[in-house]
């Protein structure tokens, strides 16, 4: 198993975000995790990423804890976080340059997939070479994304890799996290562009109150491709959905 995860609690405050929350994911799955805005999404990857302490609860990635292993658990995770945290002073190819000698890469395995990655994403070379504080919101994204995988984890986690990205690029990023899976690999999603998770979903979780309300294959989810992923989700959540809402005031 790769990913495990037993009693995972997390509170802000008098808020509980995560209570109680067992998961195993295994190698070779790509795990969608979804929910509604403010659920612990992002909340709950950011425990796996230690980058959140949680109030109770073990993660173990790949076998290892954390307490025992820090760095070589750490080594083997890739991530891109929700807000994108990137060295803005930096150009992009500056920037990879940097995260590939953080995990020691070579400098001709450094120069090798840094072109690979942004030959694949990148049309506007050009803009490579000048500093990430101008660039958009997608641009920023891709150079996230390319930072995430330039070591090659056996552990990808993904918060929200689709938003922002124009159709061509989230094409281009449905077809590398297809390419990246594979047996020795697990890649965990955050996401609500249930487009693209219908393309790259063999798992899905699905969070709300602290638990998660569905958690196994899509198949499953979508009752064998009956339902689209988006219905699946509708007709899980709905139920705990507030309709009554009133917001006839703007219809004239
Ligand atoms: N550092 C923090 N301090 C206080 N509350 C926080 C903190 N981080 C998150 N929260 C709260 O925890 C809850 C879960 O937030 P989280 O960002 O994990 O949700 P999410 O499911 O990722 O949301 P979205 O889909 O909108 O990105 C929210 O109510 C949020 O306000």
């Amino acid at each position: 198993m790769s990913i495990e995860i037993s009693g995972l609690s997390k509170a802000f405050g008098k808020k509980q975000v995560l209570q109680d929350l067992n998961l195993t994911i295994e190698n070779g799955q790509c795990y969608c995790l979804l929910g509604k805005n403010g659920i612990g999404k992002s909340t709950f990857l950011n425990c796996i990423l230690d980058l959140i302490k949680p109030d109770a609860g073990t993660i173990t990635l790949l076998g290892k804890d954390y307490h025992n292993h820090n760095l070589e658990v750490k080594q083997s995770l890739g991530a891109l976080c929700e807000d994108n945290p990137l060295i803005e002073e930096f150009t992009g190819l500056e920037y990879l340059n940097f995260v590939a000698k953080l995990y020691r890469l070579s400098p001709e395995e450094a120069q090798e997939r840094i072109s690979s990655l942004t030959n694949y994403f990148f049309t506007d070379r050009e803009s490579l070479h000048k500093n990430i504080a101008g660039y958009s919101t997608g641009m920023k994204k891709k150079v996230g994304i390319a930072a995430s995988i330039l070591h090659k984890p056996s552990v990808l986690i993904l918060d929200e890799p689709f938003t922002g990205l124009d159709p061509i690029a989230a094409q281009l990023l449905v077809q590398l996290i297809r390419s990246y899976r594979n047996p020795n690999r697990v890649v965990l999603i955050s996401s609500h562009d249930l487009n693209y998770v219908e393309r790259v979903a063999t798992h899905i979780g699905v969070l709300n109150d602290g638990q998660l309300m569905y958690n196994g294959s899509v198949e499953e989810f979508t009752m064998n491709g009956k339902h689209l992923i988006d219905q699946a989700l509708f007709q899980l959540l709905l139920p705990h959905h507030n309709t009554e809402a009133n917001i006839d005031w703007m219809l004239n």
